[in-house]
């Protein structure tokens, strides 16, 4: 799809085709919408970026909220969205073993114990296997950065899902 096309969208087909960039928030794509005509990708993802940025702490936090846990109860029931499925499936975080699947769900339970919200990562760009370890590390981040950190996972996530909405390399 090239930007031409992005632009000449109405609001409700916008929002049908970039709703789930940002997991489970519309919303976002519902104000973007506003800010057209875009020049391009950059253009595009710098007004979700933008409204992220925008949002008071308690909206930052909805927004992470709003991620499934990663390789949660959710994953082999198919209650993921289309984008998280194939982002996790892909991820081949089903394939953890049994012993590193209980250490994921331990320290997964002790993140979001401590912050609040799920632990976030984009996993098309990281090792699944190092998941783990990237999970334990950011554990013993203080929250204020935590939360920074958090973010820009799901910024690396809309960027990806926004590439393969434009058909460009991501
Ligand atoms: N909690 C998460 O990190 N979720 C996810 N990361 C991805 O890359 N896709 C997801 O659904």
């Amino acid at each position: 799809m090239d930007i031409e096309k992005v632009n000449s969208m109405d609001f409700g087909e916008f929002v049908d085709v970039f709703g789930n960039v940002i997991e489970r928030c519309p919303l976002i794509a519902a104000a973007v919408w506003s800010k057209r005509p875009f020049s391009g990708l950059g253009d595009l993802e710098k007004h979700f970026f933008a409204f992220i940025d925008g949002l008071p702490l308690s909206g930052q936090e909805g927004v992470l909220r709003c991620h499934p846990e990663l390789a949660g109860r959710q994953l082999p029931w198919g209650r993921l969205t289309a984008e998280s499925q194939r982002e996790q499936s892909a991820a081949g975080l089903q394939n953890l073993g049994a012993a590193e699947r209980l250490r994921f769900t331990e320290l997964t339970a002790q993140y979001r114990t401590r912050f609040g919200f799920p632990f976030v990562l984009a996993v098309r760009l990281s090792d699944p296997a190092a998941a783990p370890r990237e999970l334990a590390r950011r554990l013993r981040c203080p929250p204020a950065q935590e939360l920074r950190t958090a973010l820009g996972e799901v910024k690396k996530i809309c960027h990806l899902r926004l590439a393969d909405l434009l058909g460009e390399q991501p």
